[in-house]
């Protein structure tokens, strides 16, 4: 039998001093990662490479890791809303990051969703027609996110656009609700070993009958949007732009306009 004693919870003092003192210790970490974000930067340049720094494979390869490791209290949550952050501040360090949001109607989500995923650091406007958050998101450092409404097909753009790609569906989380919005940019998608390809077609058969129509070929596919005689699908895994299982895909102007991580709670 233990005392009253040892089972006595540790008084309020006590517990904001150790607060005060993790707080410290994580100040001191938080403040050494950012000041690597010159060498991040210079690292690049030095290798030839003068574009746009945001990595999005490398983002989801680091919270993934951290999401396995063990953990007792912090959720999964925290841990993405935190990296997220720390690693758009990081990017913004690096150059003139930006951030421009279309979200139909009412843009309250979609700029909810875009903060959520890509922090506070970067600046962030709201445009009123999604063709001018396509034209922010090809500026230098420029990402566009654009809400997945019934009444526009933005996205079928994308494939007179190969640069501007499709790289993050939003939320990353299914339990932050169903993805709402994608986010664009002239980056390099890569796989993660965890992907979802988008596919976007002008084929006029019913959504089932595509998904059927692919499946043969090994390709997994749901239907995301229809607007405007286009279709959007998300495939499972990822798939390169002259993929041989899309060759016989159903649909005339048929293309891959991007891929991005699954959810990380899928
Ligand atoms: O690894 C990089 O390339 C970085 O720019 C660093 C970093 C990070 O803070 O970890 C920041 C932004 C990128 O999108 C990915 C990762």
């Amino acid at each position: 039998m233990g005392t009253d004693a040892a089972k006595a919870p540790p008084s309020l003092e006590e517990v904001r001093w150790r607060l005060d003192a993790i707080d410290g210790e994580l100040l001191k970490l938080l403040d050494e990662r950012a000041s690597l974000a010159g060498s991040v930067a210079a690292a690049k340049r030095a290798a030839g490479d003068t574009g746009f720094g945001l990595r999005p494979g490398r983002e989801a390869l680091i919270i993934r890791r951290l999401l396995a490791a063990p953990r007792s209290a912090a959720n999964d949550a925290l841990v993405i809303r935190i990296w997220r952050e720390i690693m758009s501040d990081n990017l913004s360090r690096q150059g003139p990051y930006h951030l421009a949001v279309w979200g139909g109607k009412d843009p309250t989500r979609t700029v909810e969703l875009t903060r959520l995923r890509f922090g506070t650091a970067p600046r962030l406007q709201v445009l009123p027609e999604a063709k001018d958050v396509l034209g922010a998101a090809k500026t230098p450092w420029g990402v566009g996110v654009l809400a997945l409404t019934p009444d526009s097909n933005w996205w079928g753009r994308l494939l007179a656009e190969p640069k501007l790609k499709v790289f993050a569906a939003l939320p990353c989380l299914n339990r932050w609700g169903p993805q709402a919005a994608l986010a664009v940019a002239e980056v390099e998608v890569e796989p993660t070993g965890g992907d979802q390809t988008f596919w976007v077609t002008d084929s006029p058969k019913s959504a089932a009958a595509i998904v059927e129509a692919l499946s043969p070929s090994g390709v997994a596919a749901e239907p995301l949007a229809a607007s405007g005689g286009l279709k959007l699908f998300s495939l499972s895994g990822f798939f390169q732009v002259n993929d041989e299982r899309l060759a016989q895909a159903p649909g005339k102007l048929t293309g891959v306009i991007g891929a991005a991580p699954t959810p990380f709670d899928l």
